[in-house]
């Protein structure tokens, strides 16, 4: 049978239906998601919330004319499905196929590349501004989540357009919660009034007693406006210099056409404030939007049972284990996570040590200036953070923390490629930013073990430490309960052989030995990229023809480049080869298929060996 959802290739279609058809609209869609991604995996709670606010969005603007902006863009399946894309919803997020965030080159109705969050009011304001320069009459909307309304940026943004004359409207979708609970005054200021019974009583109360006496009527209306702003969040939006409006209910179809036809009207910055609920449709996502944030491929009748996945230990395990087990030997251990509880393994940290763990919402330039503060107190701060997102923090880096000489620990995870969250979402530049900080150290484990062994060596260490791992596990090593500090800035030697020395950084240690049994090659795990170890590198320049350096971060300014400053340093002329991440980004896949697309597996090492020595 064919269904209206059938019907809609692109929005004008949508738009040629009546408003009476959009309820079956939307119950098509949500089913459709619900079948596609339990069948694709990727992220699926924020999605189901976002169905009738996206149908309601293409069907009163003018899109692609008009200009939406999607915070994150992890809920914009729905908008994919309603733009052209639903047949191809069967390949996302795998290689050469759809991106699970908006990406303008997959199509001219994703105006703007998100995946870092809070970037969505920033962009759109530059689309009205750019709209009203050129003299066009586009509207530019923003639809920003709660939890991504915690970063400054977002703050950032409105600050600026609450003070322009500007046609912006910028929604804010309101689920209470970020991938955890959301955290923050802010969060707390939007609950309260939403939950007041006092803002809905109030505004019964007020309605049936003023509609008695039809002269006061007209002069409450005006007052309602006024005294609104005590009882709705919207006081806070409207000091920003937005007309505030809301809340609304985000899965009222009807609600939602009818507000955004009337708001379409107006100009100015304009707020138009929903509630929805995170993983509306599916019972098991409601009750657990934490869980159903993300999901691996499943069975909607069964939902996620989590049997699938690797038994090996992930990196982040291992960091989650090490950082409770550190924190019952050091009372000065505390744990922050600007809003990455789950991703960053500290979950069982929170509960074990509450009063020591700190998310500090989707804050990541807040997390590490935090944290510097804590440092000057004694306290021993491990920031836990994802690789990509360290990036939005670079000045607090170098400026609250590197510059001070500041013991803190920063755990990054999810360092080097990532695969199916695509080039957002890759870490593959930290060794690059990091090492040029002066009194900055990073240390890159070989195997889960190292890992362990190289927080605990941070950890005692007196200024800014680095400990950097990837996403998912590594050889599967045995992590020894025992903690031991590593010799500062030492490498240590794997295999000897001759002619070749690879020198391996991080988790491409696997891959370098396979390569090393094929070439007979010397290999040599190299566990600190800074400081480098200069006497190690020296030795085996002088005993072998050909240094190689192997690692998952860009080739630019990586640790095959430190290794050529310390060789050129120490004035030794040997053949060098440098292998690692290519100046482009590394499109979404599957992680390993990623890698060994970029030469980065043994076989991959080996084969660029081979090459080299002709
Ligand atoms: C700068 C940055 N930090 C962290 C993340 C990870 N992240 C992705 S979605 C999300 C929560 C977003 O919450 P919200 O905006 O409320 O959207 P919802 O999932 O509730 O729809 C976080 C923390 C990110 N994408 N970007
Ligand atoms: C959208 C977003 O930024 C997060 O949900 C991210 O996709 C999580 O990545 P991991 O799945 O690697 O934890
Ligand atoms: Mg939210």
């Amino acid at each position: 049978m064919t269904t209206l959802l059938d019907q809609i290739n692109l929005p004008a279609d949508l738009r040629a239906l009546n408003k009476d058809d959009l309820p079956q609209v939307a119950g098509e869609l949500r089913q459709f998601l619900l079948d596609s991604i339990s069948t694709t995996g990727g992220h699926f709670a924020s999605n189901l919330g976002a169905v009738e606010l996206t149908i309601a969005l293409h069907y009163v603007f003018n899109t692609p004319y008009d200009r939406i902006v999607w915070d994150v863009g992890h809920q914009s399946y729905p908008h994919k499905v309603l733009t052209g894309r639903r047949d191809r919803m069967g390949t996302m997020r795998q290689q050469n196929g759809l991106a699970g965030f908006p990406k303008r080159e997959e199509s001219e109705y994703d105006t703007f590349g998100v995946g870092h969050s809070s970037t969505s009011i920033g962009a759109a304001l530059g689309f009205a501004e750019a709209s009203k320069l050129q003299g066009e009459n586009r509207k530019a909307i923003a639809i920003i989540g709660d939890g991504s309304m915690t970063a400054g940026m977002a703050f950032e943004a409105l600050n600026n357009a609450g003070d322009r004359d500007v046609d912006l409207l910028v929604i804010l979708n309101d689920n209470e919660m970020s991938i955890s609970p959301n955290v923050g005054a802010l969060n707390n200021y939007l609950a309260k009034m939403l939950s007041g019974k006092f803002y809905n009583g109030f505004r019964n109360v007020s309605g049936r007693m003023l509609d008695k006496v039809p002269p006061l009527r007209e002069l409450a209306k005006r007052s309602e406006e006024q005294l609104k702003g005590l009882f709705t969040p919207g006081l806070l939006f409207e000091e920003f210099g937005f007309n505030y409006i809301g809340p609304i209910d985000g899965h009222d179809i009807d609600t939602l056409v009818t507000t955004l036809s009337n708001i379409k009207k107006l100009s100015g910055p304009q707020f138009l404030h929903v509630v929805t609920k995170k993983g509306q449709g599916y019972k098991l996502a409601v009750a657990d939007p934490v869980k159903y944030h993300a999901v691996t491929p499943f069975t909607p009748e069964n939902g996620m049972t989590g049997k699938s996945g690797s038994s090996k230990p992930s990196f982040t395990q291992v960091f989650g284990e090490w950082l409770c087990d550190m924190a019952a030997k050091d009372e000065r251990l505390v744990g922050i996570t600007p809003a990455m509880r789950e991703g960053s393994g500290l979950v069982k940290f929170a509960e074990q040590f509450p009063d020591r763990y700190f998310d500090v919402g989707i804050a990541e330039q807040h997390a590490v200036t935090f944290a510097g503060g804590m440092a000057c107190e004694g306290v021993k701060p491990v920031v836990a953070i994802y690789s990509t997102f360290l990036q939005r923090a670079y000045d607090q880096l170098v400026h609250d923390v590197a510059l001070q000489n500041l013991p803190v620990v920063f755990a990054i995870d999810r360092a080097g490629l990532v695969g199916a969250d695509g080039p957002t979402h890759a870490g593959s530049f930290d060794y690059s930013f990091l090492r040029c900080i002066p009194n900055m150290a990073i240390l890159a484990p070989g195997d889960e073990n190292e890992c362990r062994q190289m927080l605990y060596t941070a950890f005692l260490h007196d200024g800014p430490t680095a400990v950097r791992y990837p996403r998912g596990s590594g050889i599967g090593a045995t992590v020894e309960p025992e903690m031991t500090a590593l010799p500062w800035g030492k490498g240590e030697v794997r295999r000897k052989g001759s002619k070749v020395a690879i020198l391996s950084f991080g988790t491409r240690l696997g891959a370098a030995l396979h390569a090393g049994d094929a070439l007979d090659a010397t290999v040599a795990n190299m566990r600190f990229v800074k400081p480098l170890d200069d006497a190690l590198l020296a030795e085996l320049a002088a005993s072998h023809d050909l240094i190689v350096t192997v690692e998952d971060n860009a080739i630019m300014g990586g640790a095959g480049s430190a290794v050529l400053e310390s060789l050129s340093a120490q004035g030794i002329q040997v053949d060098t080869l440098l292998l690692g991440l290519p100046d482009s980004y590394v499109e979404h896949g599957e992680q390993n298929k990623l890698l060994a697309d970029c030469g980065l597996d043994g076989a991959g090492v080996e084969a660029a060996i081979r090459k080299k020595l002709g």
